[in-house]
């Protein structure tokens, strides 16, 4: 398909002999918001990985725009599960390390995240150090150091796995309100169920290792989306079949019905 902004395919990787990935097929349109679930140690980070180029596959490949993604000009903007803001920086720093990185000077940068801040919700914090915040407001830093770089693609590596119950549910909200206005492509790792299903338009459910996609799903609800919508028979459905297929992986067909 030709819409398709990054695909991986047939990719397996092993660590010191141990197959970790088993023979991974899957791709993210442009603009669409795609999750991977799986169990605990399945590969799914290492799926980032190799999407960042910080591993090589031992076979398939992986494509940018239909080119090898080592030859496409392409960037994306990875977001780790914690949250690695540099405590010595105040958070508009922090903010503007990823734009200075590429070489925009400190000044520029900061011209263009402040407007932001009220956006992410850090309106009045421009100049706080990191421990002065609450965690998800960190993670709202974080992210909005992720996303001022206009990359080609989000990579959220479980980013609101340390938050409490509360606050995740509260970023996820507001996730979802940013996405729907902006249309990043996201691809996000995550344990949690309802969070792929909340914010995704499509999910990857892995299976243990050597770790090969058991199903995909499509998430049948529209957008913008609020918490109550989890409530819906839809999203309960779905929910209840990715937790199946979690906890019964033995039961699914080889690649499941198509999404
Ligand atoms: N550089 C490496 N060298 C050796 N083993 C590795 C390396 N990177 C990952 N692994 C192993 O590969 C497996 C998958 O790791 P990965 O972090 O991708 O899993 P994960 O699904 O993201 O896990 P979790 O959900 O617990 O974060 C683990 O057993 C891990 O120990």
């Amino acid at each position: 398909m030709t819409d398709e902004l990054v695909e991986l395919r047939k990719i397996s990787k092993s660590f010191d002999g141990m197959q970790v990935l088993g023979d991974i097929s899957l791709a993210v349109a442009s603009g669409e918001f795609v999750s991977i679930v799986g169990p605990s140690g399945s590969g799914k980070s290492t799926v980032l990985r190799l999407l960042t180029q910080a591993l090589r596959p031992d076979a398939g490949a992986l494509l940018f725009k239909g080119a090898p993604l080592e030859q496409a000009p392409h960037s994306f903007a990875f977001m780790p599960q914690r949250d690695a803001l540099m405590p010595w920086r105040r958070i508009i720093d922090n903010a503007t390390l990823g734009l200075e990185v590429r070489g925009i000077s400190r000044r520029a940068a900061r011209a263009t995240v402040a407007p932001l801040f009220e956006h992410f919700g850090l309106a009045g914090f421009e100049h706080h150090y990191p421990a002065e915040l609450s965690g998800g407001m960190r993670q709202r830093a974080a992210l909005l150091r992720t996303v001022v770089q206009s990359q080609d693609m989000l990579l959220l590596d479980e980013p609101f796995g340390a938050l409490d119950a509360l606050t995740r549910t509260q970023i996820q909200e507001w996730l979802q309100g940013m996405w729907t206005q902006h249309r990043w492509t996201a691809l996000l790792i995550t344990h949690d169920v309802r969070e792929a299903v909340f914010l995704s338009d499509r999910i990857y459910v892995l299976s243990a290792r050597p770790a090969r996609i058991i199903r995909q799903f499509r998430v049948p609800l529209s957008r913008p989306r609020s918490i109550a919508d989890l409530g819906s028979p839809a999203a309960q459905a779905i929910e209840t079949e990715i937790l199946q297929t979690l906890l019964h992986p033995q039961e699914q067909d080889d690649f499941g019905p198509p999404a």
